[in-house]
């Protein structure tokens, strides 16, 4: 299939040869396979690399990558408490002419719960129980248009865009409302709402060194505390023998409970690769995220996602990771902090700078570090990108690569654009590859 990016593209030159294009890689077309005849492989490089080339919004600043990772927190510990129950009543029934009516204290409603929800939203982690003038309810996302979402008015959409995919709004302390004492004339209180703590998917709950939850999916809920139960008024102990009951009970309090939460980015495809090998440059050529590009190392402080769009709405995540270094797994470099990100990516890209001598090596101690990290890690289905096709070292080094690597390489031009169509084939058959090994498994994919 192909990818609707390349459709999608401004450049009106892609149009002349796309009909060709679309029905011959309908037909079965393997990445592999080169295009057919009737369409200029060149067109289609040319049309990539105009995309990459006019994918600034206009009017919008990109904000610094040091300003994005003062907003991306992917450890949080968290106390959540219940509601507490409200108290039952203790009161009898008096109208005139009925002077001894009986116990008619109602029972106190019920505390509510604290609930942690993955959520691919633009809002995450936001308290509900700002004052009632503040209230928003939340209709910009599939996960929580049914949750009341509440948010400073203060805030703009440029603030909460930056919360997404990570804990940085999630606060320290979260109270769950209370339940409304009973009332006379039998009247019951009313019971607590239930508070919705949204968090980003792939959100690891954690209870002292055990996981207690793991919120991998769209919608994932967790009760991370329960609400106390409501007191009971004094017409629950109405009996025979005690006509004129005057205990009532409090309300319990609700559950308290100090939580670990970690978020581990959920993707389709991680970006693995040395600091400077592109990956960045290489996820603005496939998608619209704009992660800083610079020609120093660890540009990058935290994971972006961006999404690759194709045909019949099939949309594939991917992660560009910081960079690795040797040692990564002993905290050298960014550390092992960023390798958990690459954990929950169903398939990796590793990309490699080209023009660097012995490219292989790169791989090799990629490899290296995510067998460190967690055994089989590197063992996931993989591409090997070579980067920086472009510069005239590389184009050297690419045979010898290919030589070394004894599988398919993908040699590419991330700032060129030229090649990257073979990436987005490869990356279709992969995520097609992923599919089919899910839905045979009986398992749910992930779908973004
Ligand atoms: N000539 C050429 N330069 C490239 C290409 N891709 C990236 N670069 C340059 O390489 C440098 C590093 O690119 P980045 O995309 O920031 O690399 P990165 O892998 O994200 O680096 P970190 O964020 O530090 O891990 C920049 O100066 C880019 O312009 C390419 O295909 N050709
Ligand atoms: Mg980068």
């Amino acid at each position: 299939m192909t990818p609707a990016r390349l459709f999608s593209a401004r450049s009106r030159t892609m149009f002349e040869g796309m009909g060709h294009w679309a029905s011959s890689t309908q037909a079965g077309l393997k990445p592999s396979q080169p295009p057919p005849r009737q369409v200029s492989p060149r067109l289609l490089s040319v049309s990539c690399a105009d995309l990459v080339k006019h994918q600034e919004l206009p009017g919008k600043k990109p904000l610094s990558e040091k300003k994005l990772k003062r907003c991306f927190v992917d450890c949080r510990r968290v106390l959540v408490c219940g509601g507490n129950g409200g108290a039952g009543a203790s009161c009898f029934h008096s109208e005139p002419r009925k002077e001894f009516g009986g116990p008619d204290g109602g029972d106190g409603g019920n505390g509510g719960h604290v609930i942690l929800r993955g959520a691919q939203c633009f809002l995450s982690g936001h308290l509900t129980c700002w004052p009632r003038e503040s209230m928003r309810l939340c209709g910009g996302c599939r996960g929580c248009c049914q949750v009341l979402v509440v948010f400073p008015l203060t805030w703009h959409k440029r603030d909460v865009d930056q919360q997404v995919k990570s804990l940085s709004s999630v606060l320290s302390r979260y109270q769950g409302f209370n339940g409304e004492d009973g009332g006379s004339k039998n009247c019951f209180g009313r019971s607590g709402a239930v508070l919705y703590i949204q968090v980003p998917v792939g959100t690891l709950v954690k209870e002292g060194n055990r996981v207690v939850a793991d919120l991998a999916h769209l919608g994932d809920e967790y009760i991370a505390a329960l609400g106390g139960a409501g007191g009971k008024g004094n017409r629950f102990f109405l009996a025979n023998d005690n006509r004129a009951p005057v205990t009532c009970t409090p309300g319990q309090p609700g559950q308290q409970r100090v939580l670990h939460l970690e978020l581990k980015t959920v993707a389709h495809a991680g970006m693995v690769g040395f600091p400077n090998a592109g990956k960045s440059s290489l996820l603005r050529a496939l998608s619209n995220a704009r992660p800083a590009v610079a020609s120093y190392p660890f540009t990058t402080l935290k994971p972006h996602v961006g999404i690759v769009h194709y045909e019949g709405h099939q949309q594939i995540a991917v992660a560009d990771i910081p960079g690795l270094i040797r040692g990564a797994h002993q905290n050298r470099g960014l550390g092992s902090a960023f390798l958990r990100h690459i954990e929950r990516c169903c398939f990796l890209l590793f990309v490699v700078d080209l023009s660097l001598p012995e490219p292989w090596t790169q791989v090799d101690d990629l490899k290296y570090e995510l067998e460190m990290y967690e055994e089989g890690l590197s063992e996931r289905p993989h591409a090997i990108v070579a980067n920086k096709i472009d510069l005239p070292e590389a184009q050297a080094n690419l045979s010898q690569l290919r030589d070394h690597m004894g599988q398919e390489v993908i040699a590419l031009s991330a700032v060129t654009g030229e090649n990257l169509e073979q990436l987005l084939l490869h990356l279709k058959v992969l995520y097609d590859a992923y599919m089919e090994a899910k839905l045979g498994q009986g398992c749910k994919p992930l779908r973004w």
